[in-house]
């Protein structure tokens, strides 16, 4: 079906990208359970890159599921199409917008993120795993879907009776409840630092 695609050579490339924005782009991917703090900290680490002038975007779960993948589902197939879309929409946004992208998704599995950092390219790729334990987000239950999970009200959610594969080598792990927003925000920036390279 693709044989006759043939691209066409755009020129701009992150060079020049890089000349206009003052800094690298690249995606940071929040992964962990419904609850973890994953938006929360997008969320104000989108508010810190702003305050220094990096160009962003943030993609979450919620926003995209509304949207480009509505037509999915929670099945194990429909989490990767979900992933495997954003990822391409994420690496569009990296390499051809020089954004530095924030995605939070629950992603449960291992090969769905390792495909993530194939599509995007490995550096440019960093994972923080959200590790927030499922006791404190089923405590906390911020979107009341835990308990609906538990009465069976809703099928096949993360932690309850959908598996959750925990990251073996993420770039960083930041257990939330251990934390404050500001202090979990500061991790990540002090891990993008070099990376973001802004004005080098
Ligand atoms: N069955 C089930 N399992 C998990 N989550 C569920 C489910 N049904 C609805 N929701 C809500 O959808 C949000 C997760 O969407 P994601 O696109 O991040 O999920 S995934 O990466 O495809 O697994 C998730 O949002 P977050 O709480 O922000 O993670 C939930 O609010
Ligand atoms: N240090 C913290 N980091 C992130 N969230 C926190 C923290 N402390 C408390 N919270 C609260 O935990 C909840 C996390 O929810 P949310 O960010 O929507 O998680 P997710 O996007 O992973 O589903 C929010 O109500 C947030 O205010």
């Amino acid at each position: 079906m693709q044989e006759h695609i043939i691209p066409h050579h755009f020129s701009v490339d992150l060079e020049q990208l890089k000349a206009i924005k003052n800094h690298n782009a690249f995606l940071i991917w929040f992964t962990g359970l419904s609850g973890s703090g994953k938006s929360t900290i997008a969320n104000a680490l989108n508010q810190s890159l702003l305050a220094r002038k990096v160009h962003t975007c943030i993609l979450d779960g919620d926003r995209v599921r509304k949207g480009l993948n509505s037509d999915l589902t929670f099945s194990p197939e429909d989490r990767k199409e979900n992933i495997r879309r954003i990822a391409e929409v994420s690496s569009l946004m990296v390499h051809h917008a020089g954004l530095v992208v924030l995605g939070a998704f629950i992603s449960p599995y291992e090969i769905d993120r390792a495909n993530i950092k194939a599509i995007v390219g490995e550096d440019k790729f960093v994972e923080v795993y959200v590790s927030t334990s499922l006791e404190v987000c089923e405590k906390q239950d911020v979107k009341g879907l835990y308990k609906k999970a538990r009465a069976g009200e809703i099928k096949d959610f993360t932690g309850i009776d959908a598996p959750y594969e925990v990251p073996q080598n993420p770039s960083i792990k930041i257990d939330a409840s251990k934390y404050t927003i500001e202090e979990a925000v500061s991790l990540v920036l002090t891990y993008i630092e070099r990376k973001l390279n802004i004005n080098g």
